[in-house]
């Protein structure tokens, strides 16, 4: 047997073109067009590629986007202060600042900072109580972009055995709480899995949706999956480079052997990636509509 492939970059390659048509007839008929600024602060060259990626997507869906390059010893007031001013910034509807930050910076300090209206990585304590208690105003990326590939591939969500494996604040706690509301693409019972589960396999192979956001290379082998689960691989882990300086990535799945148990399953790259890029676009027109008091 071998898995459907759940292809994210197809997926989200057509959410863009949605999102393309949407914007373009916000503009003609409010004359506003959706504003995202990314901050990127110092030089890590993986972050450089993710919001190169992130400013490329806004460029097509015609957006006004600014890239906004900070070195890495800015101080945390400065950072601060920049935050603020595009808080201010009636042009910008969406601020994300890339993570990981500088050590000498606190990172929750920063996203308390941003103003949760314009928060579209929905990282903010305000958006995540909002999403805890199913009432979100925007989700988060990675989720989203999960969520809607469960949604668009057809699996059965409602009922489900999900095991998500990984907590962080980022993918495993917000998929967690967004699969076990009620509503569609949810309606699951949901088992969490980390670093302390006394035997991770005895989890994994009851799950009928397994997601996998541990951030360790091909940690998941294809006897820990349940023949027929769908395989949502979260995982981005850099494995080498090609001779002309491109990213090898691999999942948190050992892809070659789960292919041959699951019904279906993400590929890295090509999965879950592109469609958090997708998710964050999604929220910028929907924070400039917010903003614009613009109804669908
Ligand atoms: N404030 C903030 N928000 C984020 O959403 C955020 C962040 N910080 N820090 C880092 C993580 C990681 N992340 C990814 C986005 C796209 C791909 C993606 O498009 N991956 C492609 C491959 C990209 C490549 O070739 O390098 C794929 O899987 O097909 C991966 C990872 C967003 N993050
Ligand atoms: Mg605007």
């Amino acid at each position: 047997m071998s898995a459907k492939l759940i292809k994210g970059a197809e997926v989200a390659k057509q959410i863009r073109e949605e999102l393309a048509a949407e914007v373009k007839s916000i503009k003609e008929k409010y004359g506003v067009e959706p504003g995202l600024v990314t901050i990127l602060v110092g030089e890590n060259p993986a972050s450089q590629s993710y919001v190169r990626a992130k400013q490329k997507a806004a460029h097509e869906l015609g957006f006004y986007s600014v890239q906004d390059n900070q070195p890495a010893d800015i101080s945390e007031d400065n950072l601060l202060a920049l935050i603020d001013k595009y808080n201010k910034d009636p042009k910008i509807d969406g601020i994300l600042v890339q993570l990981p930050l500088p050590k000498h910076i606190n990172e929750n300090k920063v996203l308390y900072a941003i103003d949760p209206g314009k928060d579209v990585d929905a990282f903010h304590p305000f958006n995540v109580g909002k999403l805890m208690i199913g009432q979100p105003d925007y989700l988060p990326c990675t989720p989203a972009g999960i969520q809607e590939l469960l949604i668009r591939s057809g699996t059965e969500t409602s009922g489900a055995e999900v095991v998500v494996v990984g907590r962080s604040n980022i993918v495993g706690k917000p998929i967690a709480v967004m699969m076990m509301q009620k509503g569609k693409g949810a309606n699951a019972t949901v088992t969490v899995c980390h670093t302390r589960t006394k035997d991770v396999q005895f989890h994994t192979k009851r799950a009928d949706i397994l997601i996998v956001a541990a951030g360790v290379t091909e940690y998941v082998k294809g006897d820990w999956i349940k023949p027929g689960a769908v395989v949502i691989d979260v995982g981005v882990n850099e494995v080498g480079q090609t001779a002309d300086g491109k990213r090898i990535l691999k999942g948190d799945v050992a892809f070659d052997e789960a292919k041959e148990v699951a019904s279906a399953i993400t590929p890295v790259p090509g999965g879950v990636g592109p469609m958090t890029i997708t998710m964050l676009m999604k929220n910028t027109v929907r924070a400039c509509k917010v903003h614009h008091k613009i109804k669908d």
